[in-house]
Parts: C-alpha cells; structure tokens; sequence
C-alpha cells in the first residue's frame, strides 16, 4: 500500500470539517429543538446490536444494506444499524408503555454496506421523528407538516411533496392473488416505472381483465391533484380496501395543502419505495438541485407486532450531511478575541466573563507577538492587552 493511499478514505465514507461541521450541528440542534417544541422526545438507540433482533421484520433491502460482524464476547452476529426507524418502533413497543399516542425522535449515524444512490453517504446521518399509537389521517398530516418544517428549518426551499399510497398496489395485488414471486417481479417492473413490461406482465399474468386494467392504469397516476380524480375514474370498481386508500389519500392531501398552502403537492400511485414495510400513506419531499428524495416517511403499522405489540405507527427521517450541504442558511465560526497566555487571576477572570458571554476567547500559545496570518486563521478581531494604568483591556485589532 502507498503512504498517500494510507490515508485514503473508502468510498462513500467522508469526513465533516469546520465550517461544514458547524453548520451540521447547529441544524442538528435546531431541528430537534424543533421536534421538542411539537412534542416528540429524543430517544438514543444502538449503533450496533444482535443482528437478529436489528433485523426484525425488516426488509431484505434493508438486510443487504447491513453492516454484518461477529460478537468476540458473545460469538453471535451483529450488526452495524442501517435504519433507525425500526429500533424505535422495538423502544415504542417494547419499553415505553404508553397507552396514547408516542412521539419520538432521533438524529444518529446510520451506516450502509452500499450507497443508497449516486454521490449518496454511506454513513450518512439520519434526523428523524416516528409517531406510535394513531391511525387517524391527522397523525400522517402532522408528519407531513413536521417533514416540511425540518427542511425550512435547515433553509431549504421550494419544497415539492409527493404523496403517495402503497395500500393501492396491494389491494390490488391481493385481489389478483399473485405469488410472492409474482409480486416480486411485477414490483420490480413497477419501480422501474418500465410501462411496456408492465403491461406485456399483467397480460400473461393477470386473468382478470379489471384488475389487470387497474394496475396498468395505477401505474400511470403520477402529476398534480388531478391524478386523484383520474384515479377515482380508473379504481371505481376496485376492491374496498383500494377504494378506502384513495379516500385517506385525498383526505390527506386536502388537509396537508391546508396546513401548508404555498408548497407545491405532487402524486405518485405506484410509488413503492418503502414497499416491503410501509402500510399506507407514503410521503417525501423534493427540492430544485437534488434529485432524489430530502426527506421520506410514510405509514408502518405493522412493524410493532414483531415485537410483541403492533401499534398504528407514522414517520420520516432526512440525511442531516445533505440537508447542510442544501442548506441555505450560512452558518460561519464567529470572530473570536485573542487572549495572552498570563498566569494573572484579573485576566483569567475577563476571560471566563467573556466566554460566560457567549464570546470566543482563544489563548494566544506560541512565543512574541500574533501576525497578521495567525490573527486571520484564528478569525480573531479583537484582543486582550495589558492596559496601561494596570489591568487589562479590550482593544479592536
Ligand atoms: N426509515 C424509512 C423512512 C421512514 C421513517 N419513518 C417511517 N419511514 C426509510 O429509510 O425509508
């Protein structure tokens, strides 16, 4: 191995330096405080436990994105978490015993055997709130809103919402009664949006005609709110569930505008990105200059039950790295006074007033005076000098 390639950093695993670190601390802080003040409380969970219970009713995606090693006390697999929203469910189901609803949140490290997408972390740091306890369309609005707040918060706008709904693909896919490798190859299609395979699949594979029709059709819903009306045209004999899923959807919809009436909203029926552990509804929101998803959540009633306690449960999580790095907000290191390294209680004193102030105050350590260079690394405008009648004193450099 070269010397340069030593240091060489792997693919995907990147560093944070001044003043970027800044910025993603100070957004980290602000976000949460954001997620206190609706009421959500900050949990801590593992970056690393058994891999057996990490992977609980997760999804195979989610299992490949997994960092796998082995215990040297206990012999047993571990792994690195890759999500975090399935850890919090286990804490809602298993330790918080809350009757009503539960609001928490979390801002961690994730890490992922592979990138998510182009130019995507892998270890990126998700930000996220989850909410236990509520089936109603109000919990999913209020995540929705929240989701929309976190990236106003960080100074990222025009946002674009997408709304979405997996119970829609399947309900049909039920009422289709396809095997699971059927599912598996029509989802397959579906996410690719490949609009000829899907139709030359659901001809071969579909006997039932309305429901082959249903789902080339579903396919196709993506746009502003007239895919709703397109989609009541297109799902009007669907089975109920299908039918119940539009109707949250639309009820969604209208309430987020409301809520937020200048954000553009957008629609995707056959949007399955969660598609093995979400439920319902599905969101995520958009900004011009990034090309995949700022944020994403959606509806995951189900996960509780693998540990021991299915609750209705919501939420969304964002990658705190890209909403600094989209962030508008300029978040600089503050001028800072250079202080004399004097063993002297009065100076000592200012020094501590200052910093109790809010001040930076930086010892100067090396030998005679600071130059100018040093004064501009240290991003220092004002000094402490000795003053003339005794004492010392604030000057401007
Ligand atoms: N953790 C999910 C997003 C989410 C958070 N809460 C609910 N869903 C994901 O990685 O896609």
């Amino acid at each position: 191995m070269k010397s340069a390639d030593r240091w060489l950093l792997p693919e995907g695993v990147e560093e944070v330096l001044p003043p970027q670190a800044l910025k993603l601390e100070t957004l980290r802080r602000d976000i949460l405080d954001l997620y206190q003040s609706w009421g959500y409380e900050l949990v801590v969970t593992p970056l690393i436990e058994y891999l057996d219970s990490l992977l609980v009713g997760s999804s195979h995606d989610l299992d490949l994105h997994t960092f796998k090693l082995t215990d040297q006390m206990s012999g047993r697999m571990m792994g690195l978490r890759a999500d975090i929203t399935p850890q919090v469910a286990r804490i809602d189901a298993r330790n918080m015993h809350r009757n009503g609803p539960a609001r928490l949140c979390y801002a961690d490290s994730v890490v992922h055997t592979r990138p998510r997408g182009l130019l995507t972390s892998r270890v990126p740091i998700r930000i996220g709130a989850e909410l236990f306890g509520s089936a109603s369309v109000s919990a999913d609005v209020e995540l929705i809103v929240l989701m929309s707040r976190t990236l106003s918060q960080a100074g990222i706008g025009p946002q674009h919402i997408v709304l979405g709904h997996v119970g829609l693909f399947r309900g049909l896919v039920a009422a289709a009664e396809l095997e699971a490798e059927q599912e598996a190859e029509l989802f397959d299609a579906v996410q690719r949006k490949a609009f000829a395979d899907i139709d030359i699949w659901l001809d071969e594979q579909v006997e039932n005609i309305n429901l082959a029709r249903m789902l080339k059709g579903l396919c196709r819903l993506s746009g502003d709110i007239t895919v709703l009306d397109e989609a009541e045209q297109v799902l009007a004999h669907a089975p109920p569930q299908v039918r119940q899923a539009l109707d949250e959807l639309r009820k969604t919809a209208e309430a987020v505008q409301k809520r937020l009436p200048d954000h553009s909203l957008g629609f995707d029926l056959s949007e399955l990105r969660g598609y093995q552990y979400h439920t319902g509804t599905v969101f995520a929101a958009y900004t011009p200059g990034y090309g995949r998803a700022v944020a994403k959540g959606g509806r995951y009633d189900e996960i509780g039950q693998a540990y021991g306690r299915a609750r209705p449960a919501s939420g969304f999580d964002a990658d705190l790295k890209i909403l600094a790095r989209l962030s508008s907000l300029e978040v600089r290191r503050p001028a800072s006074i250079l202080a004399p390294d004097e063993d002297d209680a009065a100076l000592q004193t200012m020094v501590e007033d200052l910093r109790r102030q809010g001040e930076v105050v930086i010892t100067h350590l090396d030998e005679g005076e600071a130059d100018a260079a040093l004064l501009k690394e240290l991003s220092c405008d004002r000094r402490i000098v000795a003053a003339p009648e005794g004492g010392w004193q604030l000057v401007t450099i």
